[in-house]
């Protein structure tokens, strides 16, 4: 397999900072395992954006339009899985087409999924270090959402980050993020004002070593300011890219993944809100790892912290070591959590249950011819 530039791309001289694949994330671990399973002319890219079955894909001698293969399309079919930007697949470049054919999906890292309407899990950014909330100071902040959002966040397996941006905006900032703080244990939380570059360099440290990190965060809040700051002057492709997808159609794919001039790359998912995030399910000890820590001390191992006796998150919420919110939105997250186990656990079911239907008629009717 070649990581070098492929003489058949004919993408022109797009010679830029980003031109090997290593700036977007590919590490010697990836390398190993890819040349384990694919050899050439199959190799590695990274989704940058995708849209129907069309994806712009960053390969190791520039940017192709892709298209899966027959046999990559029914496996997604099958798996139920939608390509998102952060994606690593495996592609061919062959002689003679205008797209590259991907020919599979690799293994996801930590993602970045929201739960659709029909309930299922729908990847939004894929393959992340780390989430980056992003709250306005403004008006946006509040320690609810941001509770919510790093249970979430510790559960997709990726480290959160909280952003506050406009500090500008904010005579009480410091005291919106001491706040902030207070809720986010072992959080880092970063002040910013990008308009004036004030924490923007603090953002991109972040991501130092090839991580890749998302955008997350309320509409107006500030992600493509930061987005802008963090690439520099002009440095953003504007627009969208459009193409045709083979049968005529033209479908609009806009830019998601950006690497970033000081090194890691940065997805931008426009309009995510930050719930319904990883569909591992929220990580509540660790967001909340002083009622975890007492909950050690409870008399019941399985206790709920309502009004079972020896409940050792009961007395010190009693003994005002521990405050009324906060307890409360553990509870409140708890049951949540509960819930959508509990209805994953029966679409889970019910899918079971239809496949062994089909198959029990097919054979049925075999059985009758
Ligand atoms: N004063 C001030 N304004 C900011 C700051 N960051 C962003 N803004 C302004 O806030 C508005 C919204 O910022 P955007 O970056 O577009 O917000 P967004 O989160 O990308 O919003 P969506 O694209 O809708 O998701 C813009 O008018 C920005 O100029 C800041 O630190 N200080
Ligand atoms: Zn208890």
């Amino acid at each position: 397999m070649t990581l070098s530039a492929n003489p058949l791309a004919g993408l022109g001289p797009a010679v830029n900072a980003f031109e090997n694949l290593s700036t977007f994330g590919w590490t010697s671990p990836h390398d190993l395992a890819f040349r384990a399973r694919f050899g050439p002319p199959v190799e590695p890219g990274r989704v940058v954006a995708a849209s129907r079955g069309l994806a712009l894909v960053r390969t190791a001698s520039g940017e192709r339009l892709c298209t899966p293969s027959g046999r990559m399309r029914e496996r997604l079919l099958a798996d139920d899985l939608t390509l998102c930007a952060g994606d690593w697949i495996a592609l061919r470049l062959d002689p003679g087409d205008t797209r590259g054919r991907m020919v599979d999906l690799l293994e996801r890292g930590p993602s970045l999924t929201r739960q659709g309407p029909d309930g299922r899990p729908q990847c939004l950014a894929a393959n992340l270090d780390v989430v980056f909330l992003v709250m306005g100071l403004d008006r946006d902040c509040n320690a609810a959402r941001l509770e919510r959002f790093l249970a979430l966040a510790w559960g997709s397996g990726a480290r959160p980050v909280v952003v506050l941006t406009k500090v500008d905006l904010n005579d009480r900032a410091e005291a919106f993020a001491a706040d902030m703080r207070g809720v986010a244990p072992g959080v880092q939380v970063l002040e910013v004002c990008a308009p004036a570059g004030q924490g923007v360099a603090r953002v991109g440290a972040c991501l130092q070593g090839g991580l890749t990190g998302v955008l997350t965060g309320s509409s107006g809040a500030g992600k493509s300011t930061l987005l802008n700051a963090l690439l520099g002057e002009d440095a953003r492709p504007t627009g969208a890219v459009r193409a045709s997808d083979g049968r005529g159609r033209h479908t609009t794919t806009r830019r998601e993944l950006f690497p970033l001039p000081g090194g890691g790359c940065l997805i931008e998912t426009p309009g995510v809100r930050e719930v319904g995030l990883g569909a591992e399910g929220a990580d509540l000890d660790t967001a909340f790892s002083e009622i975890a820590a007492l909950a050690a001390r409870c008399r019941f191992r399985d206790c709920a912290h309502g009004a079972e006796p020896g409940c050792a998150v009961r007395e010190a919420l009693d003994q005002g070591l521990l405050g009324g919110d906060r307890y409360g939105h553990y509870l409140q997250l708890r049951r949540e959590v509960a819930f959508e186990a509990a209805r994953g656990d029966e679409r889970l079911w019910r899918e079971r249950e239809d496949k062994w239907r089909r198959i029990s008629k097919a054979q049925k009717s075999l059985r009758k011819r």
